[in-house]
């Protein structure tokens, strides 16, 4: 099983591209099964997910290939799909496999995909998710583990739907649903993550009729079919990779400039790194992030964008356990997303859970050590640790880190880390 070896110690310095966003990807790779034309979509990160969602597409009958001319190119074909089914072994590695439902309901009236178990962050049901598609008429049932749906009639019906807290991919499962509805749907209570936003730009590139696009209420009139996105789609970049690296050059004291990236889905997060001492310019494109020293304690609490990204709390804890200070994190999204705690008390840490909230009492040095990533920003959050810890820290179960994160050691190593994947060759990435 891989591991990840670092030497800590050096401040991280030049220049890095971010890629494309994952959790964008996942749902606009499924979204190519609502249409019988071959879709293009650009900018898709090689990662594991990706990989896993290309298998999962394949076994449908989707000829889905990366182009070998365009880096980053993704050509889907979903015209023939002979088995509407999503099973176990995937969706057991991938919760997102989930994001099938909504569209292949939409598009032939029938889906089986396997109901996703809890997860280590926390039980994570899809209760939102079968709500709002029985909302519109899909009988749907649970049995021997899998949600076995179908649309009477073969259409869905546009339906009011108000989901009973602010869920993404429940929001991109029902807004695919609803695209090819019967009659208007309207979404309350709507994410407004980038990403649910981009997902939704790509379907009215594809003759969606959607209104609200970036608020909490989306209005959606269906249609009888939809089309290949013209010119094909690109996908945002990744912001929670964005912050990923951020967090590392503040912890680590470096000089960074971040390429191909969007500094205004990340307000939430720059508006932090600032007040923890990071000096920060922004462009269209880029962000340059230096660190003045030792980074200042900051607290924050999680929730739904804009606020605060629960997928940025692990990685900016890290910063915290070595800043001077104290500093109160409050995870409000997910009731388990605190597995690394004790992964970073093992280098040294100072941290003290209570329920949802974690007190950091910053340290002036970490000591390497062996650590066990829980789970994928976990995995972050430790590597950016170990960045900074003395002599050697080896981060195992790397393949949480590798569903998420495009080429991480090597991106860091470009900027001067001393960082070696051990004990095997990288899984297939897409
Ligand atoms: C592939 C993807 O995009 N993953 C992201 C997505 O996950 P995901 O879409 O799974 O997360 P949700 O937004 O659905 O979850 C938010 C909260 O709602 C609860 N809930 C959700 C749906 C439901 O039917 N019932 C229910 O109780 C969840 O357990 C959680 O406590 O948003 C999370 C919150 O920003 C991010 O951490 C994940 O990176
Ligand atoms: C929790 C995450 O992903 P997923 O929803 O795919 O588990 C994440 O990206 O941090």
């Amino acid at each position: 099983m891989d591991k990840l070896l670092i030497r800590g110690g050096r401040p991280l310095q030049g220049e890095v591209r971010i890629s494309g966003a994952k959790n964008a990807a996942l749902p606009e790779l499924c979204a190519a099964l609502l249409t019988a034309e071959p879709v293009r979509l650009a900018n898709v990160p090689s990662l594991q997910d990706v990989a896993t969602m290309l298998k999962l597409l394949r076994t449908m009958g989707v000829q889905a290939e990366r182009s070998d001319a365009q880096p980053g190119e993704v050509l889907l074909d979903a015209r023939d799909v002979a088995t509407p089914v999503a099973p176990y072994d995937l969706v057991k590695t991938m919760r997102a496999s989930i994001l099938v439902l909504g569209p292949l309901l939409a598009r032939f009236g029938t889906a089986t995909v396997s109901l996703p178990g809890g997860c280590a962050i926390g039980s994570r049901p899809v209760d939102q998710h079968i709500k709002g598609l029985q909302a519109m008429g899909a009988q749907i049932a649970v049995e021997h583990g899998n949600i076995i749906a179908t649309a009477p009639a073969g259409r869905l019906k546009g339906a009011r739907i108000a989901t009973d807290m602010v869920t993404v991919t429940g929001t991109e499962n029902l807004l695919m649903a609803a695209v090819l509805a019967d009659g208007e749907t309207v979404l309350e209570n709507a994410a407004q993550e980038p990403e649910v936003s981009d997902l939704a730009q790509m379907l009215v590139a594809m003759g969606a009729k959607i209104e609200g696009v970036g608020t909490s209420r989306l209005r959606i009139q269906g249609v009888e079919r939809l089309h290949a996105p013209a010119g094909g789609h690109r996908i945002i970049p990744d912001r929670i990779e964005t912050g990923t690296f951020l967090c590392a050059v503040l912890a680590t004291g470096g000089d960074v400039l971040l390429k191909d990236t969007c500094a205004s889905h990340l307000d939430a997060v720059i508006d932090k790194l600032r007040e923890a001492g990071a000096s920060i310019d922004l462009g269209d494109d880029w962000i340059r992030v230096r660190a003045g020293g030792r980074p200042r304690a900051v607290g924050f609490r999680t929730s739904e964008y804009p606020a605060f990204p629960t997928d940025m709390q692990a990685q900016f804890m890290a910063v915290n356990v070595v800043a001077e200070g104290a500093a109160v994190i409050t995870e409000t999204i997910f009731e388990n997303r605190f597995m690394h705690v004790n992964e970073m008390l093992r280098l040294g840490a100072r941290i003290e859970v209570d329920g949802h909230t974690a007190v950091v009492q910053g340290v002036e040095s970490l000591s390497g050590a062996t650590v066990m990533a829980t789970d994928l920003r976990a995995s972050a959050s430790l590597v950016i640790a170990g960045l900074v810890a003395q002599g050697e820290t080896l981060v195992d179960r790397i393949y949480h880190l590798d569903r998420g994160y495009d080429r991480m050691e090597l991106k860091l190593r470009s900027l001067g880390a001393d960082i070696e994947r051990v004990g095997g060759q990288r899984g297939a990435a897409a």
